[in-house]
């Protein structure tokens, strides 16, 4: 027999599979507490203790091998050896969280009844030990009949220990053939949980209650939701509130590495570039960082602490409403940081149709590349007053722009499941994560991951983006006397659009702005600080802010409906490349691009004239 060279992580969703991975091979694979999180095969490298390297493969969790969603039949074909270019990996590793133990050996018992080498970690003792759970691994060991090793991944407890076992599953692997036990029916595969369960839990304490009465209070149908609301409602607030000492601080830094650029370098072209295109542009959406962090901040404490698993178990019902389920909740949640990692997490939805509806509707959710442009607005138009006791009405307006996309959502949902994605809600059944205290690091490691991913951008794309903007609307120069954007190739492109967007309140810059943010969001506040940068009279002028410059130039109508334009445009062209990818064809990514640009136009029309009307 040839030497074994892979073993693969399997058990049910939240177990840990992620995170023991990571432990054991040093990879960095997305971790975080709810199920749902890995749709994908990922394969690293594990060096077990008598040196030899072992390829390791973490799989996405999954109740049974007869799959119920795309995520789930990457798991069986793995496992069974029918995934295209992988040989079967020879030693399976069966990832148990140990206080959930009934629930997770059902799809245990499964595993090992294939009769293949099969180790099984006991993951998440420390978590069973807090609730007062006493466990006897050596007998779970013997009632599964496979060696049993207890591990804490995210306190590499246990890791050594169970290399140690894989190793010596891998020799057996090589003097045993496979031998399938029986198989039982799922019946009888619960019996067999509970009570093999009841042999390995010694002892059982309190802290349960504690939990099951914060469950009470969260969870109760009519108590919850209002909580739910309140605390995002809190978030919002939180996002301006705290945010604007540090982005002042930000623009003042700007302003003054600005200001040094002009004073050193000659008049010309190079300091216009880098005055105009580069600082102005770039650092209009770089200021925007404190408001990025804060709301991470609270996405990551309410994922990391159990919190954000019950919320989608509270929208459970509203989703069914709309002919979703609880499932497209994680995806949606996702796409507020981004919808591409959004629409790729509706892998995890069983239902085709389920899942084409979520992922129709997830550029509809407020993904961070809006904050910039909601917050720029929002800073020039919005007057930063209270509107009750600690209620800021900036906040509040950057609450109902969320509040308007996800109605939004909920509506075209409705309205997806009755026409072109037509079919019932599908039941859910979700398992709810324990509550945890956030630990300190792996928020700031969050924390870090979403800033370095927004500065990226910033760097590369916005950054591109910008110096091109710049030079179309640099060149050619305008004759004495006449507007350079107007003169300028960027202000002839843009002509054709300006006359489209005039009947919904958009001016010329607006329309200017339109084209370069297809490539993402926030460079319509790059290309807007760079088109005003550039139509400056005097330098003065010109080192305004861009907040100030807008709220000078543009009506409140207008601006009104410049936000309600991005709430449903969806101007981001890799969501439209992922869309391809997930749907297998242009007919879907093209109908999205239609309807969202439909209702952008329509919404942005009915804001302009509505605000016309009431004397705005
Ligand atoms: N306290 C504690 N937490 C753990 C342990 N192992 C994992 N976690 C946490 O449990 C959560 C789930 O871990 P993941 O590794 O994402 O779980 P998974 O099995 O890969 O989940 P899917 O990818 O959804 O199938 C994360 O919040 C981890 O930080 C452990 O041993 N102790
Ligand atoms: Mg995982």
């Amino acid at each position: 027999m040839t030497r074994l060279r892979t073993a693969a992580l399997v058990g049910n969703p939240n177990a840990g599979k992620s995170a023991l991975f990571n432990a054991l091979t040093g990879a960095r694979q997305k971790i975080a507490n709810y199920p749902g999180v890995t749709v994908e095969r990922k394969a690293g490298r594990l060096v077990l203790p008598s040196g030899e390297p072992v390829e390791l493969i973490d799989l996405p969790g999954a109740y049974s091998f007869e799959p119920s969603s795309p995520d789930e039949e990457v798991t069986r074909k793995v496992v069974h050896g029918e995934f295209a270019g992988e040989a079967t990996p020879e030693v399976l590793i069966v990832v148990l969280d140990a206080a959930n133990l009934e629930q997770h050996l059902v799809f245990a018992q499964e595993v090992i009844e294939l009769g293949r080498p099969t180790v099984v970690a006991l993951n998440m003792v420390d978590l069973a030990e807090r609730d007062g759970l006493v466990l006897d691994p050596a007998a779970l060991s013997q009632a599964l009949g496979v060696p049993v090793v207890p591990t804490v991944a995210v306190r590499r407890r246990g890791l050594a220990e169970l290399a140690g076992a894989i190793e010596a599953a891998e020799e057996r692997a090589q003097s045993m053939q496979p031998q399938p036990e029986p198989h039982l029916t799922l019946p009888e595969r619960r019996l067999a949980a509970s009570n093999i369960a009841k042999a390995a839990i010694l002892s059982e304490t309190a802290q349960h209650r504690l939990h099951a009465g914060l469950d009470k209070v969260l969870l109760h149908p009519w108590i919850g939701p209002p909580i739910l609301f309140a605390l995002l409602f809190v978030v919002f607030q939180a996002v301006f509130a705290w945010a604007t000492p540090f982005a002042d601080g930000l623009e003042g830094i700007i302003g003054a590495i600005s200001g040094w650029v002009s004073a050193t370098l000659p008049a010309g072209f190079l300091r216009d570039l880098l005055t105009e295109g580069v600082l102005a542009g770039v650092g209009s959406v770089v200021v925007f960082l404190p408001q990025i962090v804060i709301l991470f901040a609270f996405i990551l404490a309410m994922e990391a602490s159990g919190y954000m698993a019950r919320a989608a178990y509270l929208m459970d019902r509203m989703m069914q409403g709309v002919g979703l389920s609880g499932r497209s909740f994680i995806p949606l949640l996702s796409s507020f940081a981004c919808a591409i990692p959004g629409i790729m997490a509706t892998r995890s939805i069983a239902d085709p149709k389920d899942r084409l509806t979520t992922i129709l509707i997830a550029p509809l959710m407020t993904c961070s590349a809006r904050l910039p442009v909601y917050a720029v607005i929002i800073a020039a138009f919005i007057p930063a007053t209270t509107v009750g006791p600690g209620i800021g009405l900036q906040g509040l307006v950057l609450f109902g722009l969320y509040v308007a996309g996800i109605v939004g959502a909920m509506l075209a949902a409705l309205v997806l499941r009755r026409s072109v994605a037509k079919g019932g809600a599908s039941g859910f059944i979700m398992e709810l994560p324990r509550y945890q205290m956030p630990l300190v690091k792996d928020l700031l490691i969050g924390l870090w991951q979403r800033a370095w991913v927004f500065l990226r951008r910033a760097g590369t794309i916005i950054f591109t983006v910008t110096i091109v903007l710049w030079l179309l609307l640099t060149f050619p120069k305008a004759a004495p006397g006449e507007s350079q954007v107007e003169a300028s190739a960027a202000g002839q492109i843009s002509k054709g659009l300006a006359v489209l967007v005039e009947p919904i309140g958009f001016n010329r810059e607006i329309a200017l702005a339109l084209i370069p943010a297809m490539a993402a969001r926030e460079v319509a506040v790059a290309s807007l600080a760079t088109t005003y940068a550039v139509d400056a009279p005097n330098e003065e002028a010109a080192a305004a802010g861009l907040a100030s410059q807008l709220s000078a130039k543009w009506s409140l109508p207008t601006a009104l409906a410049f936000l309600a334009w991005f709430v449903f445009a969806p101007q981001c062209l890799s969501t439209i490349a992922v869309t391809r990818r997930e749907t297998n064809g242009w007919k879907w990514p093209a109908f999205m691009l239609a309807y969202l640009f439909g209702l952008a136009y329509i919404f942005a029309g009915i804001t302009y004239w509505t605000a016309v009307a009431l004397g705005l």
